[in-house]
């Protein structure tokens, strides 16, 4: 069958790319400082030791990553025979954000540049956000500042819930986020609410407005929910997965996919909250895939969970988990479907700040044609969607090469 799966493990990248300086990157590495903590005994809560990632090692993730950095991660060697296709590539985007990568990754990088929040106090212009209370009918709101997701509800979720009005924070990355109580301002209300954040922010040329929905009683309770919702800005021009869809294909969006392409190209959307879930889903889905079908699936928790809170020892494990749950996969695909495993970008969770890195993605791709061994340095995260062009037969995109046949 003619089936693609993409595994996007948000935020793994494999080395700093060769414009990190610009970003302040220079020598950060997901997935090499994760290996390195937990070689040296530093990430042993709720795992052990060296990281053991025996399935990816095997389609070929250590040998891009020795590719993309000179050296094999610490705990991994020569002794691994690679089945897969294995290579890294390098963003041309202007940003590191979630959006960029994944439009990249599907034919399409952001070549223009963002708009963005610099304040990392009062981050927000007045005229704005009057705006948004004016239209929302709200006597105020809270924040307008940088803030890291979680520590903001601790600081100001308890207010929230006193005065109703709406936390409203950003960060490096082109985002206006807005947090709410589920229970006390409601789940539609916040919907609602970044619906007119969205339109109020066509002058600014801001990627996305998050919401960021929380539960629990007090502050030492906070915990944000599965609920999360990104309105994201339209890719400039068609993905691979528009292409597809026009072409009278199926692309199946697993967890966030559906809302970073901004609904575009996507035919059926299915949502999972938590690695497990995702992975589940995942799985069903592959199993009801017809011909020329994409299953394609965002696994967040690597990115939100780990990567920004800067949990090393969590991301391991999250990477063991996943791991181990890869043969599943491969057992229920045929020689020639397509299997693309990569990410959008880096976020090291040794790293300061608690902001993503500019780094490169591992591209490991099995079947289709394809022989095990090195596609090398790709120019561009485009040349994936690129393949899946060539792959389904589509007119080319306007970036990228393809590796497939
Ligand atoms: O700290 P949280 O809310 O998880 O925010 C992170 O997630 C957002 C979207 O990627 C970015 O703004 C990043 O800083
Ligand atoms: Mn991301
Ligand atoms: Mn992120």
């Amino acid at each position: 069958m003619k089936r693609t799966v993409i595994l996007m493990l948000d935020s793994f990248g494999i080395g700093a790319a060769g414009d990190a300086e610009a970003f302040g990157d220079v020598g950060s590495n997901t997935f090499g400082h994760i290996a390195k903590a937990c070689s040296e005994g530093r990430a042993n809560d709720g795992r052990e030791g060296p990281l053991k990632l025996p399935n990816l090692a095997k389609l070929g993730l250590a040998h891009a990553a020795k590719e993309s950095t000179g050296e094999f991660p610490m705990g991994f060697g020569d002794d691994i025979t690679v089945t897969g296709s294995y290579g890294y590539a390098k963003e041309i985007s202007s940003g590191k954000d979630t959006p960029s990568g994944h439009w990249e990754i599907a034919g399409v990088p952001v070549l223009f540049d963002w708009g963005y929040f610099h304040d990392k106090q009062n981050s927000f212009p007045k005229e704005l956000t009057d705006k948004i209370l004016e239209r929302a009918g709200l006597d105020g709101f809270l924040g307008n500042c940088h803030a890291s997701g979680t520590a903001i509800l601790e600081e100001l979720g308890e207010e929230h819930m006193k005065s109703g009005q709406p936390i409203f924070y950003t960060s490096a990355d082109s985002v206006f986020q807005i947090a709410c109580h589920e229970d006390t301002f409601g789940l539609e209300n916040l919907y609602k609410l970044c619906e007119i954040v969205r339109e109020e922010l066509e002058p600014y040329t801001i990627g996305r407005v998050i919401a960021r929905p929380f539960n629990g009683p007090d502050a030492k309770n906070f915990a944000r929910t599965g609920n999360r919702r990104d309105y994201s800005i339209e890719p400039p021009s068609k993905t691979v997965l528009q292409k597809l869809q026009e072409a009278g294909g199926e692309v199946v969006s697993v967890g966030k996919i559906a809302d970073i392409y901004a609904h575009c190209g996507i035919t059926k959307k299915v949502k999972g909250n938590g690695l497990e879930a995702l992975f589940d889903a995942t799985l069903e889905q592959v199993k009801q895939a017809g011909e020329r079908t994409i299953v394609f699936t965002n696994f967040v928790d690597f990115d939100s969970h780990y990567g920004h809170r800067r949990d090393v020892a969590g991301y391991a494990r999250a990477l063991e988990y996943f791991d181990s749950r890869l043969p599943e996969l491969l057992e229920i695909l045929e020689d020639d479907d397509l299997l693309l495993l990569t990410a959008d970008h880096g976020c090291d969770p040794t790293w300061t700040g608690t902001d993503h890195t500019r780094e490169h993605v591992p591209v490991l791709a099995l079947g289709a044609g394809l022989k095990a061994g090195s596609l090398g340095g790709r120019e561009t995260f485009a040349d994936m969607g690129q393949s899946i062009a060539t792959y389904y037969q589509l007119e080319p995109m306007e970036y990228g090469t393809s590796f497939v046949g």
